[in-house]
């Protein structure tokens, strides 16, 4: 077993002939809460896709768990990753149709299917939703559905990226609470991306702040925020480098 779940070096991506980030070093140690954050456009989508393997980087490659990661082994490696984002990307069926069809496609089928889905959906109290069409969730319903779904799929690794935006403050609150406790509680490996750092302190171990494609800072919430963020009375850490 690889010491850290996901390590990089020297990892760039170029688009259109833009750079879009470079990262010198990255590592994702198990069981630990990286919160990305930075400015819009300053690469954090990019580098999650990446890190991901939705995205091929221009140079670099992404190890997951010592393996380096390439065209012939990236689709056995996404199946131990599930990801969230902003919008919830559902099918037009049920709520439980929708995580038993994500169960199917990685191969858990039949009653484990269908206890997981059942499990999950009550973990993130949604399970008299069961039977509702998920076009006539609530934006705070669907959202709690992808998260259930994500966790049925017992990931090694989970991706956020930015999946409370859409919500109002205190579906955001609510839910970013029970977030942070269940991923604690199962010890889960998390990449979260976000541009609101009032967010971090309800997830994140570490924080990494990406500014134009590189990381200006990384360090622990604490290191990276100062305690102010305790009172909620944070700035953003980018600011210095404008
Ligand atoms: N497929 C693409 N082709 C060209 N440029 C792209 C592509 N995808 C992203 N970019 C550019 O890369 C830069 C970083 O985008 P990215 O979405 O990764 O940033 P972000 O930090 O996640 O922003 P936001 O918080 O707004 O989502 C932006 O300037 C964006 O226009």
């Amino acid at each position: 077993m690889a010491e850290h779940l996901i390590a990089a070096k020297d990892l760039r991506l170029r688009l259109d002939g833009r750079d879009i980030f470079h990262i010198p070093e990255f590592s994702l140690q198990r069981g630990e809460v990286l919160a990305l954050v930075g400015p819009n456009g300053s690469g954090k989508s990019s580098l999650l896709l990446t890190l991901a393997l939705l995205q091929e980087p221009t140079e670099g490659t992404v190890r997951f768990d010592g393996r380096p990661a390439g065209r012939d082994n990236a689709l056995a490696l996404r199946r131990r990753m599930a990801l969230v984002f902003q919008e919830a990307l559902l099918l037009d069926a049920t709520v439980r149709r929708n995580l038993m069809i994500a169960l199917r496609l990685r191969g858990v089928t039949g009653r484990e299917a269908e206890q997981r889905a059942n499990r999950w959906l009550d973990r993130f109290g949604i399970a008299h939703l069961a039977s509702r069409k998920a076009r006539r969730l609530s934006g705070g319903e669907a959202q709690r559905t992808s998260l259930a779904r994500a966790f049925a799929l017992e990931p090694e690794v989970l991706f956020l990226d930015e999946p409370f935006a859409s919500l109002d403050y205190p579906t955001r609150r609510s839910l970013l609470g029970e977030l942070g406790k269940l991923l604690k509680d199962m010890n889960m490996t998390t990449l979260f991306v976000t541009h609101d750092y009032t967010e971090i302190p309800y997830l994140a171990d570490r924080v990494m702040v990406l500014y134009e494609g590189r990381i200006i800072k990384t360090g622990s919430v604490r290191q990276v925020f100062g305690d102010q963020i305790v009172e909620r009375k944070v700035w953003a850490p980018w600011e210095d480098a404008e």
